[in-house]
């Protein structure tokens, strides 16, 4: 079974990943992670310590020569930070308590987790709660992304709302969806882009935060991965639960979503083909976003995931002091405004990643071989 851990905190030494399940024989591609990880890094609106980092992995275990050994890969992502961060994060005593945050930030994990861990100072849960750990995602997701795409499997996603400037239309062209990396918030319609740049810009100024939407379309994925059998091996399921987990998604739809439940059946469902020549089904509409009873069915799965607005806000809203429990501004932390585009980055690869568990379960083995061997065997029948 697949399983990606991740471990560390925001301004620790270093951020830690392990892909548990990884069969053998697998070319990775060290700096094609690191493309990815410079794309999470990108985006207008994103704050100042992103200028600070510049992410890369080094892989600890599990790949030799380039191809992975089937045993646990596992990797580091450098925290360049931590110098600037090294007092906060190893305090002496006095240090710990004359520096701790204790005024917890609406929207954020710092109240709920002070409470549950028994913690007094907010920093002992935001630097784990922080979106940093997205980086292993993507690093992880990046990964299996290699290992997906010799079976012809690609993700991409681009951004179709920031704040209240949405796209007027569902863009479902891939090669138009390629282009999103060349925008600085991932949008490829132009004059959307300017008028989400301006959005980003004018929250900004006022000390404000705006979220966003963005759409992932998963290509190349065959019929049947993940069951109708039982409820937790339902493919809807399992991708809106990993999606559900990035920091600050509040809502994740397949296909047309909410959209399908204030429409007719007869405008809703994609009507069955059949093509003669080339022996297979086919759908002329993809409002399901490619998955029926719970399983691939062949056509482009299509998930959009709802951001909320960043919690740190410049212009800080109302909370409680943890300790003198007085009404005050919450703290401020260095912030974002905006996450819309690296969180879309983020998406697509935990999308593979659950491709690629759902994938390996069908056609898994212990190497690529014989995983070549299953899929060309189903695929050809
Ligand atoms: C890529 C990315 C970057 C983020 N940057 C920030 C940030 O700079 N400041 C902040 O307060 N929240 C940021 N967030 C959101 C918080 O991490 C998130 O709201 C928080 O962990 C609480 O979790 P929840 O929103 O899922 O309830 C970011 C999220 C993502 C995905
Ligand atoms: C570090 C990242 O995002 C961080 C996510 C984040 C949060 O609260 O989620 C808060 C900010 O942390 P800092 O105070 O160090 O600037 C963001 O920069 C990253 O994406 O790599």
């Amino acid at each position: 079974m697949l399983r990606v851990m991740t471990a560390g905190e925001s301004h620790g030494k270093c951020l830690i990943g392990i892909i548990e399940g990884c069969p053998a024989n697998f070319e990775i591609n060290i700096e094609e992670v690191n493309k990815d990880l410079a794309r999470r890094q990108r985006g207008y609106g994103r704050g100042g310590r992103m200028q600070i980092e510049t992410d890369r992995i080094e892989i600890l275990s599990g790949v030799r020569g380039g191809l992975t050994l089937g045993s646990p890969i596992s990797f580091m992502i450098v925290n360049k930070d931590y110098e600037n961060w090294e007092q906060f994060m190893n305090p002496t005593e006095v240090d710990r308590v004359e520096r701790s945050v204790t005024k917890a930030r609406p929207g954020h994990a710092d109240l709920s987790g002070v409470i549950k861990y028994d913690f007094d100072d907010v920093r002992n849960v935001l630097e784990r709660s922080s979106a940093r750990e997205t980086a292993v995602r993507v690093a992880a997701g990046s990964i299996l992304k290699q290992i997906m795409s010799n079976f012809n499997i690609e993700v991409y996603s681009h951004v179709s709302a920031i704040g209240s400037v949405k796209l007027d239309e569902k863009v479902t062209d891939i090669n138009e969806i390629k282009k999103a990396d060349s925008s600085e918030v991932r949008c490829i319609i132009k004059d959307k882009e300017a008028l989400m740049i301006e959005e980003i810009r004018k929250a900004k100024e006022q000390g404000d935060s705006v979220g966003g939407i963005f759409d992932i379309h998963v290509t190349g994925v065959p019929v049947g991965l993940g069951s109708y059998v039982q409820w937790d091996r339902k493919l809807d399921a399992k991708l809106s639960y990993a999606l559900m987990s990035i920091q600050a998604i509040k809502g994740v739809e397949i296909g047309w979503g909410f959209e399908s439940a204030v429409t007719s059946g007869s405008l809703v469902h994609d009507e069955i083909y059949y093509d003669e020549q080339n022996k297979n089904y086919y759908r002329t509409t993809n409002n399901a976003g490619g998955i029926e009873g719970g399983m691939s069915n062949g056509e482009n799965i299509v998930v959009r995931c709802g951001m909320k607005p960043i919690p740190t806000l410049y212009q800080p809203l109302k909370t409680v002091d943890i300790i003198t429990k007085e009404t005050v501004s919450a703290s401020i932390e260095r912030s974002d405004t905006c996450a819309v585009p690296a969180a879309s980055v983020v998406g697509e690869m935990v999308a593979i990643t659950v491709i690629a568990e759902e994938f390996l379960k069908k056609f898994g083995g212990d190497n690529k071989r014989e995983i070549e061997k299953r899929w060309k065997d189903y695929i050809l029948i």
